[in-house]
């Protein structure tokens, strides 16, 4: 059984601590599938209600763009410093390996650096290669966390995606490891609670990102979900995301409509002091531990990847 917690203290503005003693944002503003002319200003509409994190990745071919969101946002803002910020991207599938890696870094760096001074966090996209190419990826990210003077982009925390038990193995007792993966960001719903794996992650002080927390709408004809939002007045949106800061995760969020950019914020108080809770019944209903529903990557779980 999950850990069915209906209450946690957390609000629109706290951040989880992480292993290497950065603090994270624990909610993010998830730009995937946002069209590139509608970034800059979908990311700026989010800072301004109150996101203080990005997530972005080469793959979404928007980085500049969410960059340039932040960066404008910052100007017209001036209580509110880069330091604030969260922004992560991710090393594509494609670009796996050393020398692959180190060019990666530098278009990333031509990318953003002119809006944005440094990069809170990369992460290996999906682990979608072989041992080789997947360490030599890290040999190269971890150079540049281990230098942040270096030239080319100072990069603060290093983590992965998609990753299971078997590719966070194979890093963590890999004897070239200098710098320890701080996150690894997963698909995560009521339908895909993946508990085996969150207790590895749990024990390696690796903490877990949720995307897709809303399954993309793809379980909104749910009949318990439509019954709950039916009886308890609140959206299916503002259910799901509210079951995921109660496993504990980061929580990243799409919208590219700005009024959803705003509600999707309400699932956490503005106020400091206030908690997030879920009526025991919904949280009950919700808990599905042995479902395995992958809802993305064309259905592939990655984490089982060989
Ligand atoms: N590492 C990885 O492999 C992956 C990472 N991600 C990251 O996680 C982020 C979030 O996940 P994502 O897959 O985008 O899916 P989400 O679960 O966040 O769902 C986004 C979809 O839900 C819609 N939506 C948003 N808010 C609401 C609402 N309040 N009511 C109804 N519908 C709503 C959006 O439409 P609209 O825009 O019109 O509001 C969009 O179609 C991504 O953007 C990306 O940053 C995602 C997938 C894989
Ligand atoms: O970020 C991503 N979101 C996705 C959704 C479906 C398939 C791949 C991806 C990503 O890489």
């Amino acid at each position: 059984m999950s850990n069915l917690t209906s209450s946690i203290q957390i609000s629109q503005k706290s951040t989880y601590h992480l292993n290497n003693g950065t603090q994270i944002p624990v909610i993010g503003f998830g730009c995937y599938q946002i069209p590139l002319e509608k970034t800059k200003d979908a990311v700026y509409t989010a800072l301004k209600e109150g996101y203080r994190h990005i997530d972005s990745a080469v793959a979404y071919r928007n980085e500049r763009e969410a960059a340039q969101g932040i960066a404008e946002f910052l100007k017209d803002h001036p209580d509110v410093h880069r330091e604030h910020i969260w922004f992560t991207t991710k090393i594509a599938d494609s670009e796996h390996g050393y020398e692959e890696t180190k060019q990666s870094v530098e278009r990333i760096s031509q990318r953003v650096k002119e809006y944005i001074s440094h990069v809170d966090l990369v992460l290996i996209h999906s682990p979608l290669s072989n041992r080789e190419k997947r360490l030599g990826t890290w040999k190269a990210l971890q150079e540049y966390v281990q230098n942040p003077s270096n030239p080319v982009l100072h990069i603060r925390s290093l983590g992965v995606s998609n990753y299971g038990i078997a590719h966070l193995e194979e890093l963590l007792n890999w004897d070239g490891l200098l710098v320890n993966p701080v996150v690894d960001q997963l698909e995560f719903h009521p339908w895909l609670p993946r508990l085996k794996l969150r207790e590895y992650l749990v024990k390696h002080h690796i903490l877990a990102e949720a995307y897709s927390p809303l399954t993309r709408g793809r379980k909104f004809d749910d009949p318990d979900l439509a019954e709950m939002e039916k009886k308890y007045k609140i959206s299916k949106a503002e259910i799901l995301l509210k079951w995921s800061f109660l496993q504990g995760f980061v929580v990243l969020v799409k919208s590219e409509n700005p009024e959803r950019i705003k509600s999707n914020l309400n699932a956490l108080s503005a106020n400091e002091h206030d908690k997030v809770d879920l009526d025991e019944e919904i949280v009950t209903k919700l808990d599905k531990p042995a479902s395995n529903l992958v809802l993305t990557w064309n259905g592939r779980d990655l984490t089982a990847l060989e």
